[in-house]
C-alpha cells in the first residue's frame, strides 16, 4: 500500500519497468533541469489539450458505468474539474507563448493521442467501471508522482516550475487519493477482500500497464 492505494501499489509494481519508463522519462527529466526546448513542451500542451478533451469523455463514461451514487459523484467530479480548471490552464499557458484559441481549436490530433484516448474509452465501452479505472488510473497517479518528485529534485530555475507546482499541490495530491480510493472501494465492492486472487485481476493489471505504456509513447509525440 503507498500513499494511492493498494490496487495502484500493486498494479504499479507489476508494471515496474513501464512504470519507470513513464515518470522518469527524458521529458519528465528535461522538465526537471529545465533543458526540455519550450517548442516540445508547447507541442505537448496543445496535445494534452486534446487528449483533455477525450479524457473528460472517459470520465464522464465512468458515470454511466459507476455501480452507486458516491462513484457516480466522485467521477462527475473530475469530470467538472477537467472541463473548468485543468483545460484552462492550457489555455492559458498557450496564450501567453501566443498561440491562441484557434491553435488549439485547429490543432490535429497526433496518432499517439488517439491510441492513448481511444484504448481508455474503448476500456469503458467493451468493458465495466473496473476496467474503465484501470485504464484511467496510470495518467491520474502518474502525474501526482511525478509532480511530488520534481517539486522537490527539480533545479530551482526550471521554466516548467508552474507546471510541477500544479501537479505537487495540495488540491492536485488529494486528486490523487481520491482517485486511489475509489479505485480500491470499487474493487472491494465487485471482487471482495482478496482481489489478487480473483480470476479478473490480472486482465485488470494488464489494461494498468498498457495505459503507462501508452502514457511513454504519449511523451514522445513531439518528436513523431
Ligand atoms: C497525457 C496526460 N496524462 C496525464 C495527465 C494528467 N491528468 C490527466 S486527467 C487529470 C485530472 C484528473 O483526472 C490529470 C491531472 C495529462 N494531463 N496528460
Amino acid at each position: 500500500m503507498n500513499r494511492y492505494g493498494h490496487a495502484f501499489a500493486a498494479w504499479r509494481a507489476e508494471a515496474q519497468p513501464d512504470w519507470d519508463a513513464y515518470t522518469r522519462h527524458p521529458f519528465v527529466e528535461g522538465l526537471r533541469d529545465g533543458t526540455l526546448p519550450q517548442s516540445r513542451f508547447l507541442t505537448y500542451l496543445v496535445q494534452d489539450y486534446l487528449f483533455l478533451k477525450n479524457f473528460s469523455r472517459a470520465w464522464a463514461l465512468a458515470v454511466v458505468k459507476a455501480g452507486d451514487l458516491d462513484e457516480m459523484r466522485a467521477c462527475s467530479a473530475t469530470v467538472h474539474t477537467l472541463l473548468d480548471h485543468e483545460m484552462s490552464l492550457h489555455v492559458q499557458t498557450c496564450a501567453r507563448a501566443g498561440m491562441g484559441p484557434e491553435v488549439l481549436a485547429d490543432a490535429q490530433e497526433a496518432v499517439t493521442n488517439i491510441a492513448y484516448t481511444r484504448y481508455v474509452l474503448e476500456a469503458g465501452y467493451s468493458g465495466d467501471f473496473l476496467d474503465l479505472l484501470a485504464a484511467l488510473m496510470p495518467c491520474v497517479i502518474g502525474y501526482g508522482e511525478i509532480g511530488l518528485r520534481l517539486a522537490t529534485e527539480a533545479t530551482p530555475d526550471t521554466p516548467y516550475r508552474e507546471w510541477i507546482d500544479t501537479y505537487a499541490g495540495a488540491e492536485y495530491q488529494a486528486a490523487c487519493v481520491s482517485a486511489g480510493a475509489l479505485l480500491d472501494s470499487a474493487i472491494r465492492k465487485r471482487l471482495g477482500e482478496a482481489p489478487e486472487k480473483s480470476p479478473r485481476w490480472a486482465a485488470l493489471s494488464d489494461r494498468f500497464a498498457t495505459a503507462t505504456r501508452l502514457e511513454v509513447a504519449f511523451w514522445e509525440l513531439g518528436r513523431e
